[in-house]
């Protein structure tokens, strides 16, 4: 089977990915399934995309393979793009995506419906030892809900309401985010890449 190492040690990501990939009869193996131990990678970047380089060409420097990264995050425009890059870190370290959350649906508490207006955003990259490194963004709409809803997924799952549903993505599950998903996306942007993978 081939396979494609995923420059990630976020667990709700790397489930995400064996599924996308697996459809492309493509392994997906993360950070967290290596023996080897990797660093973990400082994001100094200020868009998703130099944050996504650093850790695509970070890994596939040292493992001299092919590597693919997610950075991704919550945009909600009420607070001026934030937590955006920061998503991971919103509440501080170490992160948390529950106190993240909390931040969230606190400052938005008096914001009514039609301003709770966000985006899920996924820069993915794909660096190859010695070519440039790929890029596709893939973006997911909807709004930000005013209580933590659902069980599935990660992150900010529970309180953002993809456009077209009434229920959170956590409350959604699997199946359907991986059809409308920020992810999903980008990753159909990667396709001819992908069949290519050898
Ligand atoms: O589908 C998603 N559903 C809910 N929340 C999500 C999603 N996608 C990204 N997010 C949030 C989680 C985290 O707060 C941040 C990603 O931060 P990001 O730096 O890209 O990932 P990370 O540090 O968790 O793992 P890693 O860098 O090892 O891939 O955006
Ligand atoms: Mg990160």
């Amino acid at each position: 089977m081939k396979e494609i190492i995923i420059a990630t040690k976020n667990e709700g990501k790397a489930k995400e990915f064996k599924v996308l990939f697996e459809r492309y009869g493509i392994k997906a193996t993360s950070l967290l399934d290596l023996e080897q131990e990797l660093p973990d990678i400082e994001e100094t970047g200020s868009t998703f995309e130099e944050n996504s380089a650093l850790k695509s060409e970070g890994i596939a420097n040292i493992l001299q393979i092919p590597v693919m990264a997610d950075d991704s995050g919550l945009v909600i425009d009420a607070l001026d793009g934030e937590p955006g890059i920061f998503s991971a870190r919103y509440a501080g370290e170490p992160k948390d995506d529950k106190k993240n959350i909390v931040k969230v649906l606190e400052n938005l508490k008096d914001v009514p419906t039609e301003e709770r207006t966000a985006r899920f955003v996924c820069v993915l990259s794909v660096s190859i030892p010695g070519e440039t490194t790929i890029f596709k963004k893939g973006y997911c709409e909807g709004t930000i809900a005013f209580e933590e809803k659902g069980s599935h997924g990660f992150g900010y799952d529970p309180i953002f309401i993809p456009d077209g549903y009434n229920q959170t993505m956590a409350e959604l599950g699997p199946g359907e985010k991986n059809k409308i998903s920020h992810r999903r996306n980008a990753m159909v942007q990667l396709e001819d890449w992908i069949q290519n993978l050898r």
